[in-house]
């Protein structure tokens, strides 16, 4: 690879800095391949960072039994000061890097994720409650935008126009990267979202601070070393471990410091709302991927083996931890109860546990929060004139929670009205299109909806009618690097992916006029 001097001895020195940092393994259950992977300081500047203020390390919890497997470093607002003058320092040099560079940096990466596959995986179990087949597919995932991204670096072009009422004036567009970003990311798909984010935000010359969630510091971590070890200039990439008392201060010093230029959210609609009025003072750019309340709409016509399939696949997949996860599932009247029962008889086939455990098809709540308010939540449903078909419990001592299935709640109830974001399936009968589209667009919500039928008319209709980022049609699968995927209405805004959408949102267009 052909890199400039002064970055081609600098991994090697940098990585055995950070394998001299102490981390902390309170768990017999996993061993790494690369232990040095597993950090527990924040990361500034390329190496291993201490926080000053010498706080008591905070606790990573195993999701499937609620032990405390790791401790890391809980940085504040100080602490990301330092990061963001570093992310800043860095920026000129790297910003002016050619962009064949930046994408032979991206590719190297991509090689170091796809190397450490199981590692990262074997991390996004530990904290996040995943299954390793969940996990594994996630860091597959990761690295289809590590991939593309690389190519797109390449691919950020200018034009030329011509004014059409001046023949003698030409304009010309340049596109350049935004300046250093901050990047927060969420728990749910810890190595996907976050190299998606960094990925994007490298490939455009933008050098990033990254706020991983309390609750999945360590695979943030192992990635910044890994950029630093594909040969990432000193300072592009930095990160700043937060426990859940310090995330307040950390986001909001990120959203009104005026070095970074931008930020890219994804979480919660509330949250967002929150960072968007925070950055309103420096009028940051903000992509923000939020919350959803998609519907799953089976019409009569559909295949419904195919949707059941589907439905138990997407509803189930990561604990329905997944911001594309349907939520309200509107099922045509005629054929509700053989739907239902095909859906029972997969759930059958479910086995709740820990994700390290063999056999095990369905992992734990990532958090102690998220378990109780899915208790809640069915209860409150079952209030609200719901049956139990199946699950409804918590089970062992982490936050396990049995995949459920609800059918004839009313629309009172908060499985309804709220994003649930966990392991319940709630059916409600519909009985015409244009009843099922307006049901699904009465939300504030808008991020992704999902349609099956075999009629080919009535997909596309449903397409351009429902409001959202993302309509899936006849498939559980709503999302891929080369598709842009970002919401509408409170769901959030601008997109990440795509070809052009996600690079752009970390890109300025600047325009020139000359007369020729
Ligand atoms: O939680 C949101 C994940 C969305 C995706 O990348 O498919």
């Amino acid at each position: 690879m052909l890199l400039p001097r002064t970055l081609r001895n600098a991994p090697i020195a940098r990585s055995l800095r950070a394998f001299s940092t102490s981390t902390m393994v309170l768990s017999q259950r996993f061993t790494l391949n690369d232990p040095s992977l597993l950090l527990s300081t924040g990361w500034i500047n390329d190496a291993a960072a201490r926080s000053g203020a010498g706080r008591t390390p905070f606790e990573v919890q195993d999701p499937a039994t609620g032990e405390v497997w790791t401790r890391v470093e809980s940085m504040d607002a100080t602490d990301t000061d330092a990061a963001i003058q570093a992310a800043t320092d860095a920026f000129p040099a790297y910003a002016a890097l050619p962009a064949r560079t930046r994408a032979r940096l991206l590719l190297e990466f991509d090689r170091l994720v796809r190397e450490n596959k199981e590692d990262l995986a074997t991390l996004v179990v530990m904290e996040a409650g995943k299954t390793l087949a969940e996990a594994r597919a996630e860091v597959d995932y990761a690295a289809t935008y590590s991939w593309i991204m690389a190519g797109e670096a390449e691919r950020i072009q200018g034009e030329v126009l011509k004014a059409n009422e001046n023949p003698s004036l030409r304009f010309f567009t340049i596109k350049q990267p935004i300046g250093p970003v901050g990047l927060l990311c969420p728990w749910n798909f810890p190595v996907a979202i976050a190299l998606r984010k960094i990925a994007t935000a490298l490939a455009a010359g933008c050098t990033v601070v990254i706020k991983p969630s309390p609750e999945t510091p360590t695979t943030a971590l192992a990635l910044a070393l890994l950029a630093q070890r594909a040969g990432f200039p000193k300072g592009v990439v930095n990160v700043v471990t937060v426990s859940s008392e310090t995330t307040p201060e950390v986001g909001q010093k990120m959203c009104e410091d005026k070095r970074l230029k931008k930020i890219s959210f994804t979480g919660s609609t509330n949250v967002g709302k929150l960072l968007a009025a925070q950055s309103a003072s420096s009028l940051k750019k903000l992509t923000l991927e939020l919350g959803g309340n998609g519907s799953f709409i089976v019409f009569e016509d559909a295949d419904l083996e195919q949707a059941a399939d589907a439905l138990v696949a997407n509803k189930f997949r990561n604990a329905g931890q997944v911001c594309t996860c349907a939520n309200r599932i509107f099922v045509q009247a005629s054929v509700i109860d053989r739907f239902a029962e095909l859906v029972k008889t997969r759930i059958a086939k479910l086995n709740t546990g820990h994700g390290l455990d063999s056999g095990v098809t369905t992992g734990a709540l990532t958090t102690e929060r998220s378990a109780e308010r899915v208790v809640g939540l069915v209860a409150d449903a079952l209030e609200n004139g719901g049956t139990l078909h199946t699950g409804g419990k918590r089970v062992g001592t982490g936050f396990l929670f049995e995949p459920t299935l609800i059918t004839g709640a009313s629309r009172d109830a908060r499985v309804y009205k709220e994003e649930i974001f966990g392991p319940i399936c709630s059916l409600y009968a519909f009985e015409s299109e244009e009843e099922v589209v307006a049901l699904a667009n009465a939300t504030d919500m808008g991020l992704t909806n999902y349609v099956f039928s075999q009629n080919i008319g009535r997909a596309w209709r449903c397409y351009e009618k429902l409001e959202s980022g993302t309509v899936a049609i006849n498939t559980a699968i709503a999302n891929a690097a080369e598709s842009p995927f970002g919401g509408i209405k409170e769901s959030g805004s601008g997109k990440e992916g795509g070809l052009g959408y996600g690079v752009d949102e970390f890109l300025i267009v600047k325009s020139a006029a000359m007369t020729v």
